[in-house]
């Protein structure tokens, strides 16, 4: 089996927390060699209790800890571009968290450091590639009994949204995932980015633009509308219907516990992303110690973080100024495939 391999988790937040948690208790084969969080404090509670941790202030003390072999990035999007550089100049693979880099231009520089290191370091945390329903949606259509596929109709929500979150981050934090999603089930780029408000909700913090509604185009014509309402009050739901030519898929319906009673029936909801996508989570993380210890990376690569990027830009640009904007993509270096896999 080999020494489990040490990772150091950066950011020890909502997210980092759960993935610290994951790799100390779900997932064979790793184990928790440091955790930095600027916040100390929370550095310490996630590591409570994990032999041999070393917990720090600073990311890159924690990238220079003994045993560390693998980084999980899970600060906010503006410190990924640091901390994955950082990773690289020290030949460690990377599990980055969704968005890779907010902005393009930062993105774009992840792609070019890794392209002159000529391998792959990075995997980048869309999950939803490791959602047993996506996976199932994905392998459908891959197969061709459906025909070619339309349209996707997809639905974002969220109970409440974070404090601070902007109109803009509806875009470039929750529906990059939808970006990522559609490019990966139809398998090709997003061309051009529409973005509608309906009246907003009085459920939303004052001056959010919440809900929107997202279309997108793609290389060979197919459309992919989006709901995203991130202070809808009632639950987490992410819904992807496929339309295509000889009939049509629809993931995300709760499958839940259902109870019955004199009075009626009762269907639970997803309270959050870390219910909703528990599975998700534990099955990316696992095939990313997997594909490392066996010394390759694979899933969702920095040219699809890099893609999401400037397709979220575009959207975030359609939104301000109410036009159809479209997606310019920079030349793909060959290291990469046109939507990894
Ligand atoms: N895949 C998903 O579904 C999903 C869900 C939620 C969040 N995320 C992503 O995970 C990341 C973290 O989100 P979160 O909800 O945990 O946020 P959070 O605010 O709960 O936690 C972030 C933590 O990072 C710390 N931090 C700040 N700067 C840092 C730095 N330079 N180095 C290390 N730590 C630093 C903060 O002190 C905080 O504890 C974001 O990129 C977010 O988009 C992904
Ligand atoms: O950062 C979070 C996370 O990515 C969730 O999966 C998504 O549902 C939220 O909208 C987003 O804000």
């Amino acid at each position: 089996m080999g020494e489990p391999l040490g990772v150091a988790v950066l950011g020890a937040g909502n997210m980092g927390a759960d993935h610290v948690r994951r790799l100390d208790r779900v997932v064979s084969g790793a184990r928790v060699a440091a955790v930095a969080d600027p916040d100390i404090e929370r550095a310490r509670a996630a590591g409570a209790g994990i032999a041999g941790v070393r917990v720090h202030p600073d990311p890159e003390a924690a990238l220079d800890a003994p045993g560390v072999a693998a980084v999980l990035i899970a600060s906010p999007g503006p410190a990924h571009e640091a901390a994955l550089l950082a990773a690289f100049a020290r030949d460690l693979p990377v599990l980055c968290e969704k968005p890779m880099v907010p902005d393009s231009a930062g993105a774009l520089r992840i792609v070019a450091a890794e392209a002159r290191l000529g391998r792959r370091l990075a995997q980048i945390g869309f999950m939803r590639r490791y959602d047993a329903e996506y996976r199932r949606l994905k392998a459908l259509l891959d197969g061709g009994s459906l025909g070619r596929p339309l349209m996707l109709h997809c639905v974002h929500r969220n109970v409440s949204s974070p404090p601070g979150f902007t109109s803009a981050q509806l875009i470039n934090s929750s529906v990059s995932h939808e970006i990522d999603a559609a490019r990966w089930l139809l398998g090709e780029e997003l061309t051009a980015v529409t973005v509608r408000r309906p009246v907003s909700s009085g459920g939303a913090p004052e001056g959010l633009i919440d809900p929107q509604f997202v279309l997108f185009e793609t290389e060979r014509g197919a459309l992919v509308d989006v709901e995203v309402f991130v202070n809808c009050g009632f639950g987490y739901q992410v819904r992807c219907e496929a339309v295509c030519e000889a009939g049509g898929a629809r993931i995300g319906e709760e499958h839940t516990l259902v109870v019955t009673r004199a009075d009626g029936a009762r269907q639970e909801v997803a309270p959050d992303h870390l219910v909703r996508f528990a599975d998700a989570y534990d099955r990316e993380v696992q095939d990313w110690v997997d594909a490392v210890r066996a010394g390759r990376v694979t899933g969702p690569s920095a040219w699809d973080g890099y893609a999401a990027a400037v397709v979220a830009e575009a959207g975030v640009r359609a939104l301000e100024g109410g036009g159809r904007v479209a997606v310019g993509l920079a030349p793909r270096p060959d290291l990469y495939a046109t939507v990894s896999r």
